[in-house]
């Protein structure tokens, strides 16, 4: 069954069309990744799901419920959650502190334990969020996010800046939730490495419009995938 139903999403900004009829539907459950050139309406996408702005048509059913037009606050509720780019942590509390910050039940400890676990920042618990490294950080905030017990997780670019080793631990962070949790997952990412290693379905957006969709090895040796991202059909997708 269909968790969420993008239908026909447009988006314009003056007279540029950002999402242009963005249909797509994910299942319960599931880990999927977005990918495309900059500028093809990835973030804007994310904007239209969590309500920080309107689609001019079209409609975002959640679990169900036509949530189009709702205002951020009433759709995060609803239990979609939204990591940015950059990690919005408070840098001069604890990590603990910061799951207790942001828990929808702040004196649940077992449930900030089993967060702790699963972000694997279980040693840094005391540690000021501003000293972590910055893998950690992004996952101290993918914390903070499972604190609010969201049903739906939409990431922007999870693993940017980050090294390979913590772009590896980072694809299993995301599949332990997702197990574990039964999370559904929709991450917006760039690093092809990295979503060799969440082996999940692939869609590829380019001009506010789905391109192709796929395995991660369908994706990389499509033809008007290779030649969206080089002009050419002859090279592989690995930037
Ligand atoms: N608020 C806005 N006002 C005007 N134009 C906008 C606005 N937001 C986005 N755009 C434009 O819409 C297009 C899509 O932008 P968007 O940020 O969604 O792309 P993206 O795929 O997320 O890019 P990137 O990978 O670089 O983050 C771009 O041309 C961008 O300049």
């Amino acid at each position: 069954m269909s968790f969420l139903e993008l239908k026909s999403l447009t988006k314009n900004f003056g007279g540029l069309c950002a999402v242009d009829g963005f249909s797509l539907d994910i299942a319960k459950g599931s880990v999927n990744a977005l990918v495309g050139p900059n500028g093809c309406g990835k973030s804007t996408l994310f904007n239209l799901i969590t309500g920080t702005i309107r689609p001019d048509s079209g409609e975002v059913l959640f679990a169900g419920v036509n949530i189009t037009g709702r205002p951020p606050h009433e759709i995060a509720r609803l239990g979609i959650g939204r990591k940015f780019q950059v990690p919005a942590i408070f840098d001069e509390l604890t990590v603990r502190e910061n799951l207790i910050v942001a828990s929808r039940k702040q004196n649940d400890r077992t449930a900030q334990a089993d967060i702790l676990a699963q972000i694997h920042l279980e040693d840094q618990a005391d540690t000021l969020a501003g000293e972590l490294a910055h893998g950690q950080k992004q996952w101290l905030e993918i914390g903070l996010l499972l604190a609010q017990a969201p049903a739906l997780i939409l990431l922007d670019e999870p693993t940017a800046g980050m090294t390979a080793p913590e772009t590896r631990a980072t694809a299993e962070l995301i599949h332990r939730i997702n197990r574990d949790r039964g999370l559904t997952v929709l991450v917006i990412e760039h690093d092809m490495g990295f979503i060799e290693h969440l082996a999940c379905p692939v869609h590829v957006m380019s001009k506010g419009k789905i391109l192709k969709s796929g395995n991660f090895s369908e994706i990389r040796n499509d033809a008007d995938v290779k030649a969206l991202y080089f002009g050419t059909a002859e090279e592989t997708v690995d930037a």
